[in-house]
């Protein structure tokens, strides 16, 4: 039976998401209304800049008073598409208070805060729901917390940041500059209001400290996230990666141990076989992995940033949000009731790859092979250019030449698995070899 009284929903920040999110709320009002149960009404709209034209928004609803719109007592549901960390955690919790249910994108808040603000959703009998929050439009945390809530997630490896893997495939496929790219990223509404947060792996790695703690039923914070942004990849990586059949992508990786008992999250710069799925993720799409018991492998993918692809997800979180409203119910709250340790990037185990600038003489190559030896470090391959290409080296792989001089050679490491601390203190050794001039890149391998 349809309800008459509207579902009333105020709206805080009417950028490149929230202004997507009013027009779908206009545009598609009467299916919403047939899928809700009730008429969904957008009761009021917080902005910054109130002098702004906003087409297909009454101005009576435009304030830019968000703390007196959420107390106002007859919202049903606050949609938070701010971002950052205040005023957005205080309206959300001001808005729990006052009897509102919450649908947010905010991956950075939920990530520092999450914890806290599901316990203030709890205490007041309030949903909290973010499927925007990590990879924009495609359905991941409902996913993770409903569909395989029966199984047991292992590992979650993924492109999760739009505006890097734009960037990433601007570089590699046209060649085209980082800061050309970075703007037009920017531009096409990909970016974070401080693109910083994109390019220096912090988006990444909220979006992997939310589904870390999702996904193994654990608290993971943003602190905890191992964090390498993709600020440093240069063209000369790219040429590195295409001659070992990869290409470089800005990874998100989280994992269950072996023996259960703790959690890794990071995010760094990756070489992936061109063989692999995620190599062929192009743009702003993102895609995940996901490996549990019983399913095996899972694939997740869509387009991960862009105003209107995030306000599908919105809107779907406000569906579900508006028919628990109107069912009396709330939907699952946060658990984390395994409580697992975070281990440190030391103890991830995975593959390098190390570019070295040597003196090109007899020697150095074994030099090079004894200090991974020492830190017990099996290499897998070794390529080395010099000046006289082709002198007896197995295979010769043009670096791109860059700051090599007169009498150095170009010397390629891959490793099998090592443990990352075992890997750093290899690079630290060579560092301090005369013979080893520079060491140009090192760059971790996946998805083999
Ligand atoms: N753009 C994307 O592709 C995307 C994708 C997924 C999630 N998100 C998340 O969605 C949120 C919004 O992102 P966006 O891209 O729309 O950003 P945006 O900068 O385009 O929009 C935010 C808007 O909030 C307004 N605002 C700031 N402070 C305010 C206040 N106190 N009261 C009212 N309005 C205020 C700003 O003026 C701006 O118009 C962020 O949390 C972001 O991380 C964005
Ligand atoms: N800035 C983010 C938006 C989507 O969360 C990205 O580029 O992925
Ligand atoms: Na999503």
């Amino acid at each position: 039976m349809m309800r008459t009284r509207p579902l009333k929903v105020a709206l805080l920040g009417c950028g490149v998401v929230g202004s997507e999110v009013a027009r779908i709320m206009t545009t598609h009002a009467d299916d919403l209304t047939a899928r809700i149960g009730a008429p969904v009404e957008l009761a009021g709209v917080a902005v910054r800049r109130p002098s702004k034209v906003r087409e297909g928004i009454d101005p009576a609803l435009v304030t830019t008073d968000a703390t007196a719109l959420v107390k106002r007592g007859d919202i049903d549901v606050v949609v938070e598409v701010i971002g950052g960390i205040e005023p957005a955690r205080t309206l959300i919790t001001t808005a729990f208070e006052h009897g509102a249910s919450v649908v947010s994108a905010n991956k950075a808040l939920l990530a520092q805060d999450g914890a806290a603000l599901h316990a203030a959703a709890e205490e007041h009998g309030k949903d909290l729901y973010y499927e925007a929050a990590v990879a924009g439009a495609i359905p991941l945390i409902r996913p993770l917390r409903e569909s395989l809530a029966g199984d047991k997630v292992n590992r979650v490896l993924g492109i999760v940041n739009g505006t890097t893997n734009f960037i990433l495939d601007k570089m590699d496929t046209t060649g085209a500059g980082y800061q050309e790219a970075l703007d037009e990223a920017t531009a096409l509404g990909y970016a974070e209001a401080d693109p910083t947060a994109d390019v220096e792996g912090f988006d990444a790695a909220a979006k992997a400290a939310i589904l870390a703690g999702i996904a193994f039923h654990t608290r993971v914070r943003l602190d905890d996230v191992y964090r390498e942004g993709m600020t440093e990849v240069t063209a000369a990586d790219f040429a590195s990666a295409k001659q070992m059949g990869c290409t470089i992508k800005l990874l998100a990786i989280c994992e269950r141990a072996a023996d259960g008992g703790s959690v890794t999250a990071r995010v760094h710069p990756a070489m992936i076989p061109l063989t692999h799925p995620l190599a062929s993720v192009r743009g702003a799409y993102n895609a995940v992995f996901v490996e549990s018991d019983a399913a095996g492998q899972l694939m997740f993918y869509g387009p991960g940033a862009g105003g209107s692809p995030t306000a599908s997800a919105v809107l779907g979180d406000l569906v579900a949000v508006c028919r628990n409203r109107l069912g009396n119910t709330t939907g699952p709250g946060e658990s984390a009731y395994a409580a697992l340790p975070v281990s440190p990037m030391g103890d991830v185990v995975t593959r390098y790859h190390i570019s070295l600038d040597v003196a090109d003489k007899p020697g150095v190559l074994a030099q090079v092979a004894t200090v991974f030896a020492e830190h017990d470090v099996s290499i897998d391959t070794v390529r080395q250019k010099g000046r006289n290409q082709g002198s007896g080296d197995e295979v010769a792989v043009d670096q791109g030449g860059g700051g090599r001089r007169e009498g150095e050679a170009s010397l390629v490491v891959v490793t099998h698995r090592a443990s990352d601390a075992a890997l750093r203190g290899t690079v630290e050794a060579l560092r301090k070899l005369d013979t080893v001039r520079g060491v140009a890149s090192t760059m971790r391998v996946e998805g083999e």
